[in-house]
């Protein structure tokens, strides 16, 4: 076959989050730019992954308002869901964010757009069906996809990932979730609230890798909802039934069901990719890759989920920084250099940057200091009338930030105040500087650092300075 031959500085595989901040950085700065994608522009962030969720979250939780508006003093005859109208709502949420990702504004700022499958073959030439593209640098960023159940019988029932779950039509009856991460939490909530019965089964712990103290607020938000959760239990069985799905759990339980959905973690996307060709390895969790996301082949660069440290779409968007960074700009930087925050966007929403306690001290062990505050203490939110859940900040033992949790309305915006402090390892002092305005959310920050200070600033040294000060005053 004859394929258009292309030489070019950046080869970016993959027009997600990860593979859009690559080629725009590059292309911006006047480098030939090819991108290859072989379905949506924007990837599953914008198609199948945080658009869509947080446009239906927005719905569940909008409908949530109404039904409790009554404790306001606001009489409400409840809410009616109009179903293909909140799938209306997700399309055109995709719909307006499109034109950012679109390949008419990547056209506009010079980059070659090839809607083709690309793989490599050999160490610097990929190949499409209709093209041969040489680059003197590649980027990788081809994502993950939804991981399979390892269930005996999976392969005979129709379960939704999420790519499918947008296309069905109608609210679904029950909806059984396997896994009880962020997708599976904040769809479980979204369903629970529009109107399906929810079970989530988790193998192990909800939202593993979040503040346990804090996840213990959101589950009781769950079960507010309706939503079922067995936790610690793995499904052995999975069989269609007449009216959908059965799952048998390994302990013998039967859970019957009209939809089942598989948010058990990803998996790399590597097929057909020819990675062998370039000399590269990867394996389930992603392609292997250094801090500063170099693969074993000094000219082709790992981004975003495919680079197996997180997945994220910021992540994945700071990857494509780094990249340029390094390339284009001479500045070395490693990935791991900024404080990631990560937040899922439950009612109320939990949110975290830099390390949790568990993490802090599995690492740091006794050195590891906390100061938490709750909203139950916070002026604004006892005025919301919605006081559950506070902060947790969490530091080495003189006091440097090793991160920071929060959970309750806003607590994903408020995390964001503390990335750059955490980033740039400030002190806990530090947060007890700035005058926040009242009343706000935001000033929890410096009531749970000031307690952290409280046993020194009002001790009895402090006392007895201060009356010997007033002596004089
Ligand atoms: C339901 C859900 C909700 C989420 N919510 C959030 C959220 O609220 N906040 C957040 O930060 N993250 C969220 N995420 C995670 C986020 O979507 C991912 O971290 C992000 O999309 C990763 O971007 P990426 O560029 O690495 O990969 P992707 O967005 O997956 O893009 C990879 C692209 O590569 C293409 N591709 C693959 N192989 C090839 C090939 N050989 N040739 C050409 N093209 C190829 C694919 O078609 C795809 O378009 C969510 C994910 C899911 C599933
Ligand atoms: N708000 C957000 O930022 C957001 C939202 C959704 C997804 N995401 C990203 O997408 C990625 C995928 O999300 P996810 O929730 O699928 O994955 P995850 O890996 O975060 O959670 C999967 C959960 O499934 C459980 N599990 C694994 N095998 C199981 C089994 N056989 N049976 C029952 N439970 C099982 C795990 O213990 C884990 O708790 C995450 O890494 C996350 O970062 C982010």
């Amino acid at each position: 076959m004859s394929r258009e031959r292309i030489s070019c500085d950046l080869c970016v595989i993959g027009a997600g989050a990860a593979g859009l901040v690559s080629a725009s950085g590059a292309a911006m700065l006047g480098r030939k730019v090819v991108l290859f994608e072989k379905g949506r522009m924007g990837g599953d962030c914008l198609n199948y992954g945080c658009v869509p969720s947080k446009a239906l979250l927005t719905a569940a939780h909008t409908a949530h308002t109404v039904r409790t508006a009554g404790r306001l003093g606001v009489k409400t005859a409840g809410p009616e869901i109009d179903f293909p109208a909140v799938r209306r709502h997700i399309e055109r949420a995709i719909a307006a964010i499109h034109p950012n990702d679109s390949q008419e504004r990547f056209e506009g700022m010079g980059v070659k757009v090839i809607r083709e499958h690309a793989r490599f073959v050999d160490d610097r030439t990929v190949h499409s069906d209709g093209y041969t593209v040489r680059a003197k640098r590649f980027v990788i960023a081809t994502g993950t996809r939804a991981r399979i159940p390892p269930v005996e019988g999976i392969e005979h029932v129709p379960y939704l990932t999420n790519e499918t779950i947008w296309d069905v039509e109608a609210l679904p009856a029950h909806l059984l979730i396997l896994g009880g991460g962020p997708i599976g939490c904040e769809l479980g909530q979204a369903f629970a609230r529009l109107g399906s019965r929810v079970t989530i089964v988790e193998a192990k712990r909800l939202l593993g890798r979040m503040d346990p103290d804090h996840v213990e607020t959101v589950r009781a938000a769950l079960l507010e909802d309706g939503v079922e959760i067995v936790e610690g239990e793995f499904a052995a069985k999975a069989e269609k039934t007449a009216s959908g799905i059965a799952l048998t759990l390994e302990t013998g339980r039967r859970i019957e069901a009209s939809h089942l959905l598989a948010a058990i973690g990803r998996v790399a996307i590597t097929d057909g990719l020819g990675l062998e060709a370039a000399g590269i390895a990867a394996d389930e969790s992603g392609i292997h890759c250094d801090d500063r996301l170099r693969t074993a082949n000094r000219r082709v660069y790992a981004a975003g989920d495919i680079a197996g440290k997180g997945q994220l779409t910021h992540l994945a968007g700071w990857h494509g920084s780094v990249i340029v960074r390094n390339l284009y700009f001479g500045l070395p930087t490693k990935q791991s250099s900024a404080a990631i925050p990560a937040a899922v966007y439950t009612d109320p929403p939990l949110a975290m940057v830099g390390m949790t306690e568990d993490q802090a001290r599995s690492t740091r062990g006794e050195r590891v200091r906390t100061a938490s505050w709750s909203f139950q203490d916070n002026d604004r939110a006892i005025a919301e009338g919605r006081t559950e859940g506070g902060v947790k900040i969490v530091t080495d033992k003189d006091g440097t930030l090793l991160g920071a949790s929060a959970v309750g309305e806003r607590a994903d915006d408020l995390v964001q105040m503390l990335s750059l402090p955490v980033q740039k390892r400030a002190k806990i002092r530090d947060l007890t500087e700035p005058v926040a305005p009242y009343p706000t959310r935001g000033e929890i920050w410096k009531r749970a650092a000031g307690s952290y200070f409280e046993p020194v600033v009002f001790g009895r040294f402090a006392k007895m300075w201060a009356s010997l000060l007033s002596r004089f005053h």
